[in-house]
């Protein structure tokens, strides 16, 4: 029978270079740009483009996970620890794999962003903080390892894990609950734990000095949030990985005073022992929830005529920011501007990207502070894609929406919300009249400006964008449950397809005997739910959006 035949492993130099046909990372490459070379569907036949084979992954709840291709191997992370592998050519499932949730386990995103695959095992973290390898072709657990201790630490995994030479990296969420973050590495063959390396300095430590003693608590570092819940980037060439740290814990910055190192910053970290090499801080002592859990893409842009190698990120706060990295890991501050409305930074010294506040818009204990954007940012956890074709870089954005929040005081107790404001009283208030709240936006990355911008009138967007060599850009995000295909270069809308539930898994793509596919998975869920029934009592909008998960693959009808 046509079954799906050999695994082919994966090893350093596949995730390297990855094979057009496949789509062996959450990002379809190290560098972080979800883009694929194929270009079999382009902007002339993508109206073609119809559904080949579908599935039901049997659970409700936000679908966060890419589908990741290795030949005739797919495998589909969902909510509740489960993993699916399917013939990614005829749908067939091939295995199933479940881990039973503990009992009495909560945790305040319910999701998984994907797996990881190195030679022949797929990895993946359950959201109660083991991170697991199977067996690639059967599903059978061959290691598990101790991440981190949801029931003492109050920490949970929604990461996809990266592989960087033969080592499993991955680390944990609760910058909600005081988590200190961290990464950790793992052997990929055996589950031996390798190194950790936290994201708020130790004594002794550099940068430690950045949380000094004299807030509410005394050892605010401990407790002091950064976790680093996305996966990052790796630039191969110089052997250094680059890592997003996210929000500081609590939310109201006077309880930790200081710049707070690393929290909102971007790592670089030698992938051999962990070691920290250089970092920026996107801003300093952050009050808003604005985490930059997202790890840069790695790009080439004009500087001054040349190209030099750089690093592009739409951030949460609101900014979108070009770095220079620098061999030895260093990293280094060159230009800065806001894609969204943001009330907060009043400039940025032009030299080190330092903004400096409107402290009326900073939320502190015991005061009332109104920003924008909302805690939910310009753009949250989906990823912006990067496209080496038309050099334009395409953020999937929210904007015309701020917050009112009032500072706390919250003892940590494991397992209960301790981010210094009431949880009931997230008050997200989207503009008067708002025109639109959802969007893309396409930026040239090197004359730095907007090319093209779509936008939402009736829907938030939580949709990550895959972009490709056909020039097409794929997203959905939104509300109608619609998967939408645009022209990268222009902005116009191709195509859409209606989808059981929303869209706020990544699309990725592949090939398979000469037959260009596009991968989605249909499963609307955590924020962008919480965010539309926010959205039903203001605007009117549905109260929320059908649950229930599926995986979808599309290609264009056979020639006849
Ligand atoms: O601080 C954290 O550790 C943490 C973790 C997560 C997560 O793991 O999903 C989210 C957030 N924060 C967060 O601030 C946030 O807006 C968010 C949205 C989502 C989602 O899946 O839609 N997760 C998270
Ligand atoms: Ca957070």
């Amino acid at each position: 029978a046509d079954g799906p035949g050999e695994y082919k492993p994966v090893t350093d130099e596949r995730l390297a270079n990855p094979e057009p046909e496949n789509w062996l990372m959450t990002k379809g490459n190290y560098a972080g740009w979800s883009y694929t070379p194929l270009e079999q569907i382009t902007t002339e036949n993508v109206s073609k483009l119809r559904p080949v084979w579908s599935a039901a992954t049997g659970k409700d709840k936000g679908h966060e996970a890419p589908a990741i291709v290795n030949g005739r191997y797919m495998y589909v992370a969902t909510p509740e620890n489960q993993v699916l592998a399917f013939d990614s050519k005829t749908g067939r499932t091939l295995w199933r794999y479940t881990r039973e949730m503990p009992e009495g386990f909560g945790a305040l995103h319910m999701t998984n962003r994907g797996v990881a695959l190195w030679g022949d095992k797929v990895y993946v973290a359950s959201i109660d903080c083991m991170l697991q390898a199977l067996d690639a072709k059967t599903g059978e657990l061959v290691w598990e390892s101790e991440v981190c201790d949801w029931q003492t630490e109050s920490a949970y995994i929604t990461s996809a894990p990266l592989v960087v030479k033969g080592q499993v990296i991955v680390g944990p969420s609760g910058g909600e609950f005081g988590v200190r973050g961290f990464i950790k590495a793992f052997d990929a063959e055996t589950g031996k734990e390798l190194w950790t390396t936290y994201s708020v300095p130790g004594p002794g430590e550099p940068g430690h000095d950045t949380w000094p003693q004299d807030g509410k608590w005394k050892d605010a570092w401990k407790d002091g949030g950064g976790t680093m819940w996305m996966p990052g980037n790796y630039d191969v060439k110089n052997d250094v990985i680059y890592w997003g740290v996210g929000n500081g814990a609590p939310w109201p910055g006077d309880q930790r005073p200081g710049d707070n190192l690393y929290l909102t910053s971007v790592l670089s970290i030698n992938p051999d022992d962990g070691k920290i090499a250089g970092h920026f801080q996107y801003h300093w002592n952050d009050s808003w929830d604005w985490a930059a859990m997202n790890a840069p893409s790695l790009v080439e842009f004009e500087k001054d005529g040349k190209k030099v190698s750089g690093l592009i990120s739409a951030q949460r706060n609101g900014y979108l920011y070009w770095l220079d990295r620098a061999e030895d890991g260093e990293i280094t501050f060159d230009h800065a501007v806001p894609y969204v409305h943001n009330n907060v930074f009043e400039k940025l010294d032009p030299k080190t990207g330092r903004p400096t506040y409107n402290e009326e818009a900073k939320v502190g204990t015991g005061k009332t502070a109104t920003y924008c954007p909302s805690l939910w940012g310009g753009k949250d956890w989906f990823y912006q894609a990067y496209n080496p074709k038309t050099q334009m870089l395409y953020i999937p954005f929210n904007d015309n929406h701020c917050m009112t929040l009032t500072g706390l005081v919250q003892p940590i107790i494991p397992g209960q919300w301790s981010a210094g404001v009431d949880i009931n009283k997230l008050d997200l208030k989207a503009d008067k009249d708002f025109p639109y709240i959802g969007g893309v936006q396409a930026w040239n990355v090197n004359d730095r400006k907007e090319v093209w911008k779509e936008t939402y009138a009736g829907s938030w967007n939580f949709g990550s964008i895959l972009t490709t060599a056909g020039d097409l850009i794929f997203v959905g995000g939104t509300n109608d449950r619609m998967f939408r295909a645009y022209d990268a270069k222009s902005g116009d809308l191709l195509w859409e397809f209606p989808t059981p539930s929303g869209i706020i898994s990544p699309p990725s793509s592949f090939e398979i005997d000469g037959k260009q596919y596009i991968a989605v998975v249909s499963g609307y869920g955590v924020d962008a739910q919480w965010i539309q029934g926010k959205m039903a009592k203001q605007a009117g909008w549905e109260e929320s959006v059908p649950e229930g998960g599926s995986v979808w693959v599309f290609a264009l009808p056979d020639e006849k």
